[in-house]
């Protein structure tokens, strides 16, 4: 692995609402100081000048409130959306687990999907072959790998996503909450793959609101706040700020 890495410049972000929003004189909706209005057209501002850099190993914590935009910023950076104005650079292989039903064919088993996810990454059907006892194991799943995905727990899609995305080498990982899924077993062994990742000069991408969880995996923390970056700070800082 050559090194990953990550430059955002000055990242923007607004959503185009499809349905107009009215607010009722005296009653404010949560965002409702980013919502602008042209015209018929109503947009929010989900992310604005947002930039920074993170290099190999590099493990960074989003935090802030609902709305602060930090699904957004994964999204931008997985390539879901084009920001709207501002750059981002990445290089290294960036896989993505948020939503983690996204990607997933509840009618087939768990075995079949980690098929399909692994050609959707981009690998061969020998080289998913020869990863697939692998990531049945890490995942605990047992005869269950044999079952439809729809007969399974929240947590169970969880251990599955997290064995398949971490199995195929991923230089970046983007991440949201989807961890608080696993049971304690779990979220330890994950712990210990995302701190082999890392050495390995891989990025690690963490949105939270749990300030224990990025306290134990980051070694920094972005603090969001409608949209932008309050604070970056490094994860002794970050700490010693709260
Ligand atoms: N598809 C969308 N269309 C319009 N607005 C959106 C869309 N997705 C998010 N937003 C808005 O963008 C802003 C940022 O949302 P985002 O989901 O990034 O926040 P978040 O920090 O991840 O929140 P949470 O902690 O609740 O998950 C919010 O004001 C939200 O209403």
């Amino acid at each position: 692995m050559s090194g990953a890495s990550i430059k955002a410049s000055e990242i923007g972000l607004t959503y185009r609402l499809m349905r107009r929003l009215s607010f009722a004189r005296g009653r404010h909706a949560p965002v409702h100081h980013r919502v602008e209005t042209e015209g018929r057209k109503q947009f929010v501002t989900a992310l604005d000048g947002v930039s920074f850099e993170l290099s190999s190993g590099d493990r960074l914590g989003l935090i802030g409130h609902n709305g602060a935009g930090k699904t957004t910023l994964l999204k931008v950076l997985y390539g879901v959306y084009e920001p709207t104005s501002g750059s981002v650079d990445i290089s290294g292989r960036v896989d993505a687990l948020f939503n983690i039903n996204l990607g997933f064919r509840q009618e087939a088993t768990g075995r079949r999907n980690i098929v399909l996810r692994g050609l959707v990454t981009g690998w061969k059907l020998d080289q998913i072959e020869a990863r697939m006892d692998e990531i049945i194991a890490f995942s605990e799943l047992g005869d269950f790998i044999d079952m439809p995905l729809k007969t399974y727990s929240a947590g169970m899609s969880a251990r599955l996503a997290f064995s398949i995305a971490t199995s195929f080498d991923p230089e970046i990982l983007l991440m949201d909450e989807w961890i608080g899924a696993g049971d304690a077993d779990f979220r330890q062994k994950a712990q210990t793959r995302m701190r082999e990742l890392t050495e390995k000069a891989g990025i690690i991408v963490l949105a939270s609101h749990s300030k224990e969880l990025l306290g134990r995996v980051c070694n920094k923390v972005m603090t969001l706040e409608d949209g932008a970056i309050k604070s970056l700070q490094s994860i002794d800082e970050w700490k010693a700020a709260q």
